[in-house]
């Protein structure tokens, strides 16, 4: 056998395959295959010891191996394409890009949208991608062992397996809120998505593989782009100077002086990126990497670059395969920018188009009544949009007044049914000590969307038994300082009414035992 051929076979044997020859009308059932490894075929004698596995001709990297199937006549990627167009168009608008080309906005000054052939998606039905994408899960074949590339053909169905820089990113953790849903809201089945425990702690990893891939891809094609660079209130850039640096592409950093937490602020420092810090809002960074990148050839890697939602919209994919394909009630993402909360729609909205679920939950989006906008905006009827100034918020990393993707947030929660609520400092403060003292650890932004939660269910808007997933968006780790201002309740005008501080105590055995029975007495 050929090495091609070899590492073709054993890439079958490694997940479900698509038969690539025979196209499927759209009530077919779902022809995979799962084709058993060369050395469980041949059989066994059990006298023997077990024959030595090799994946692949050991001189052949994951990598090699999925860019050998992918660039053979019989790569079933070859079907499925997407390209720009401006987002939310008339239907006879003819306008579109293809992804290769560097563009952010359409000719009116509009925001764009990557589209997909949907036509030639459906010609599978819902049965056979649940099965496809169910099929990827926990493995480590490139690329699809990420959570974002198991959906390759939704996500980039073009580009090569080599081109993709991953850490193997998604796949998170849905964890059932079960001890903060009873204590706090009568609920039994709460649910959060722990998007922010990822490579860089936080959901931008979800976008910034695919965007970052994209760059790579465009950079072999010898495109102009030599560097890659964002405006951010943190998890952006950390998310970026990551994947740019697993790649070897530069990247470049705008962040606000002094508003973003240390841990965040280290990230891009330490994993090479050109880090800026500018004496402006995130606001007033976003317009200069703007105005930068339409000046030099540094590619835009902020979520006005439709491709970075391309990879966000798989953790609502993810979502509804972690619940086996049924639907959640409610789903609550905190918002600043706005990309997130349309990703999530656009997510729920393809896996009901294409047939994997029969229809979509409604979306909250929660703000931070310091940077809330879109609030304002929600609670005016959607009357004018007004930028805000931003004032500062524990909630550091949605400190944001003049949102790049507020169409399309007002887009995802119309056709959702949506809701727009907020969260005062104390308010999400206290959610957030709520829920780590039931044994989570989460971020201020993860706050804000329990205290939508909490607004919600106290109004009865959402129900007790309502199945709900709050989306936790970072690492509560980025923002120890905030959980250590509130603990020491070192907070003006903040009752901090959750604080836990540390005893200080003599070490001497007296002392020792007379806090320790102070305190089981009053637990007891
Ligand atoms: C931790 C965290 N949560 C929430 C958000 C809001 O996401 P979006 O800007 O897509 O609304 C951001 C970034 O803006 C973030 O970094
Ligand atoms: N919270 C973001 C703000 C920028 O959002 P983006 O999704 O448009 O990149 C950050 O971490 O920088």
């Amino acid at each position: 056998m050929s090495s091609a051929a070899y590492s073709v076979a054993v890439f079958q044997s490694s997940s479900f395959h698509v038969n690539p020859g025979k196209p499927h009308g759209r009530r077919c059932r779902p022809n995979l295959t799962l084709i058993r490894s060369s050395s469980a075929a041949a059989g066994s004698d059990s006298a023997a010891p077990p024959p030595t596995k090799h994946r692949r001709p050991a001189d052949q990297n994951i990598r090699q191996e999925a860019h050998l199937l992918h660039t053979s006549s019989a790569s079933p990627d070859r079907r499925f394409s997407a390209k720009y167009v401006p987002f939310n168009a008339a239907p006879s608008c003819t306008e579109f890009y293809s992804l290769d080309e560097i563009v952010y906005r359409s000719q009116s000054g509009g925001l764009l949208d990557v589209v997909h052939d949907l036509d030639a998606l459906r010609r599978f039905d819902g049965a056979y991608w649940r099965a496809l994408f169910d099929s990827r899960v926990g493995r480590t074949t490139w690329p699809y062992g990420s959570g974002v590339w198991s959906k390759k053909e939704w996500v980039l169905p073009e580009i090569d397996p080599d081109d993709i820089v991953s850490a193997f990113e998604g796949n998170s953790n849905l964890f059932w809120a079960e001890r903060f849903g009873k204590q706090f809201l009568g609920m039994s089945d709460l649910w959060v998505k722990h998007c922010g425990i990822s490579h860089t702690g936080s959901f931008k990893d979800l976008g910034m593989t695919v965007l970052v891939s994209q760059v790579n891809r465009l950079r072999r094609l010898g495109k102009p782009v030599v560097g890659v660079g964002c405006a951010s209130t943190g998890d952006t850039s950390a998310a970026l100077s990551a994947y740019c640096a697993s790649a070897g592409i530069p990247s470049i950093v705008f962040l606000p002086a002094n508003k973003i937490s240390i841990a965040q602020l280290v990230q891009p420092i330490a994993n090479g990126a050109f880090v800026l810090s500018i004496d402006t809002d995130f606001d007033g960074c976003m317009q200069l990497i703007r105005e930068v990148t339409a000046e030099l050839p540094i590619y835009l890697a902020n979520s006005l670059n439709s491709l970075r939602l391309e990879g966000q919209k798989t953790a609502a994919i993810e979502i509804l395969q972690q619940f086996d394909w049924e639907v959640p009630d409610w789903v609550i993402v905190p918002g600043g920018n706005l990309g997130n909360i349309y990703a999530f729609y656009k997510g729920f909205h393809m896996c009901k188009e294409l047939g994997l679920v029969d229809r979509i939950p409604r979306l909250v989006c929660a703000q931070a009544a310091n940077a809330n906008p879109l609030y304002l905006y929600y609670k005016s009827g959607w009357g004018k949009f007004k930028p805000v100034k931003a004032n500062m918020t524990f909630a550091s990393a949605i400190q944001i007044g003049d949102p790049v993707s507020i169409d399309r947030a007002v887009y995802a929660l119309k056709n959702s049914n949506g809701i727009v609520e907020e969260a005062t400092e104390e308010e999400l403060m206290d959610a957030t000590a709520q829920a780590d003292s039931t044994g989570m650890f989460i971020c201020p932004h993860t706050g804000v969307a329990l205290t939508a939660l909490i607004k919600l269910r106290n109004s009865g808007i959402i129900g007790p038994n309502d199945r709900t997933v709050v989306v936790s968006t970072a690492h509560g780790l980025k923002f120890t300082q905030s959980k250590i201002d509130y603990h020491s309740g070192n907070i003006a005008d903040m009752a901090c009414r959750f604080a836990n501080p540390p005893v200080q105590v003599k070490a001497d055995f007296g002392s020792v035992m007379d806090v320790l029975k102070k305190y089981l007495s009053k637990s007891s």
